[in-house]
């Protein structure tokens, strides 16, 4: 990536009714963490859209969106191999007919990365995030949605060293949330999750509540909630469980906590 990104800035835009938003601004740096939360409707995709596509006060929320505290250059927006930002939805389809050493090769190859190795090194992040291991001799359309949204964590990563990744709800897709969050903040990444998941919502360093199109809160993680985390993580882990299981065929007798 030619220029560092150090900060990803959202201006307040206007609400549903054309209000005027009332936060100052929500900066958003490498290492950190952001979640949208909100109820269905309140505006959650339009806000990752603002990002996404680097608002100029020319969407339909009004907001502005700066990178290290000025409007980017044009080619972020209109060069993908510039864009310094990621995006991952849970409708991740993959048309390619490859297999996925070659999809990955075509990605390293465009991106003008010397040496293999990214290839294989991609393929072993993308399976600490995924309890169904890929392999490089696996076709791209074969991958359930799990393993195709680990490999594009993986890729965006490595391949495409964007140092902004944006998740929209991928939670129900058979990832280690935890695992993929605690890797994005390892990398430095400036993550950003839209996300109804507890444990996701929780582990994020800060979380932008939204509501009729606007940021009506943000609440930065504090040591109150650490409580509640861990008794949401001993949860999740008993549910990934027994998921499994439940996956392999078994039938499940008993109480759950001996999972
Ligand atoms: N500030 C705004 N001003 C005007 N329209 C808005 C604003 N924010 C969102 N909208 C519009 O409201 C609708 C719902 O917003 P959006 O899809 O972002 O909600 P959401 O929280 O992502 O919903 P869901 O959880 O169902 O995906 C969209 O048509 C969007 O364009």
């Amino acid at each position: 990536m030619d220029l560092q990104v150090t900060e990803i800035t959202v201006l307040p835009g206007r609400d549903k009714n054309g209000e005027t938003e009332h936060f100052d601004r929500i900066v958003i740096r490498p290492g950190e963490t952001l979640a949208i939360v909100g109820p269905t409707g309140s505006g959650k995709s339009a806000f990752i859209n603002d990002i996404e596509v680097f608002a100029r006060d020319d969407t339909v929320t009004g907001r502005t969106v700066l990178v290290n505290g000025a409007i980017p250059p044009d080619d972020y927006v209109r060069d993908p191999a510039k864009k310094p930002i990621a995006l991952i939805t849970q409708n991740t389809k993959c048309l390619a007919d490859l297999k996925v050493a070659a999809f990955l090769e075509m990605h390293v190859r465009s991106r003008k990365i010397e040496g293999d190795e990214i290839i294989s090194e991609t393929i072993a992040l993308a399976n600490e995030f995924t309890g169904e291991k890929i392999t490089p001799g696996a076709r791209m359309t074969s991958l359930s949605g799990g393993q195709t949204r680990s490999l594009m964590v993986a890729d965006a990563i490595l391949v495409g060293s964007t140092p902004v990744i944006i998740l929209d709800e991928v939670e129900n897709a058979g990832i280690f949330k935890d695992r993929v969050i605690e890797v994005l903040r390892r990398y430095q990444k400036a993550v950003v999750f839209v996300t109804h998941d507890p444990l996701v919502a929780l582990m994020c360093d800060r979380r932008v509540v939204m509501r009729n199109g606007t940021v009506v809160r943000v609440i930065e993680h504090t040591d109150s909630e650490d409580e509640a985390l861990s008794a949401v993580k001993k949860m999740d882990g008993i549910l990934c469980r027994l998921r499994e299981r439940i996956r392999a065929g078994e039938a499940i007798t008993g109480g759950v906590q001996a999972v």
